[in-house]
């Protein structure tokens, strides 16, 4: 008899509610190890507060979710322990702290160091202090910003930046990387690399969760997609399945009759080659 292997995330009806309002309406979803999930969805349909109830950040109001077969700690601190990193759709840098430093700012939920020992600098922080180095050049390297890590953040390209804040999750040792649309504002040649660096995430055997705009972005680099309307999930399944199906392009354009009012963004933002 063959089994099913535990999904690494399972989100199981979540809700989540602000007042009268429904953001997120009883969404199921599940990411396996080592995949890549899309997350798409008109403007307001409720993507990020999904993100936020997967991170801690909201508690939902019903349902639940579970990472690697437990409940999800309801402190991002502690979801962030338990292997869950991500990134945030406006880039949230120390400005005036370099590159490597704001690697190592990521690190330190995987350090043990007490404050004691920060205080007095000895050995037992002097060691971690020096494999966080370590280990954050070795990631800047893997995002491809190995010369760049004694530049200060604000002085970096907008893409460097961004590659920079996947660097900063990496290295608090996720198992699962949420990425809340990774590409925006980014030129074809930013999005193409973030696509290369996304697949190579996933090579070192971290599953990734996807919120994205560019339908092509998405289409290439995700093994499954769901689609979220109105709160609620309209569909989920292979990327070209869900481009074409009929309620997925009539959620995005709106019924024939209100062409006016069109939310075109994902169509819009598809960008050329
Ligand atoms: N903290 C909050 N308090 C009240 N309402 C909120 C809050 N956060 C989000 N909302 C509302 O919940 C709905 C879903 O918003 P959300 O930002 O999750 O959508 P989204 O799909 O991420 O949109 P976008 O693609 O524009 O980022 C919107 O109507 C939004 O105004």
């Amino acid at each position: 008899m063959t089994t099913t292997p535990q999904p690494l995330l399972q989100a199981s009806s979540v809700t989540m509610r602000f007042g009268g309002l429904t953001a997120v309406d009883s969404v199921d979803l599940t990411v396996g190890a080592g995949e890549i999930v899309g997350l798409i969805g008109p403007n307001g349909a409720g993507k990020t507060t999904f993100f936020n109830c997967l991170t801690g950040l909201y508690v939902p109001t019903e349902g639940e979710v579970r990472f690697d077969g437990a409940v999800l700690p309801p402190r991002p601190a502690k979801v962030t322990r338990a292997g869950i990193a991500r990134t945030f759709q406006n880039i949230r840098l120390f400005a005036n702290m370099t590159a490597l430093e704001n690697v190592m700012v990521g690190r330190h939920t995987r350090t043990g160091a007490g404050l004691f020992s920060a205080i007095g600098r000895g050995p037992r922080y002097r060691r971690e202090e020096r494999e966080s180095q370590e280990r954050g050049r070795e990631l800047l390297s893997f995002v491809g910003l190995d010369k760049e890590a004694g530049q200060l953040s604000r002085n970096l390209s907008y893409g460097a930046q961004r590659r920079l804040e996947i660097a900063r999750a990496l290295a608090s040792e996720p198992r699962l990387l949420l990425l809340d649309e990774p590409t925006a504002g980014m030129n074809p040649q930013e999005t193409r690399e973030t696509e290369e660096l996304v697949h190579a995430v996933r090579d070192q055997g971290i599953a990734v969760l996807v919120i994205e705009h560019d339908m092509r972005f998405i289409m290439n680099l995700c093994d499954r997609v769901a689609v979220l309307v109105q709160g609620s999930k309209l569909i989920e399944g292979a990327p070209a399945a869900v481009q074409a199906d009929e309620r997925v392009v009539e959620a995005y354009l709106g019924a024939p009759d209100d062409e006016e009012d069109l939310t075109t963004d994902w169509m819009n933002q598809e960008k050329a080659v």
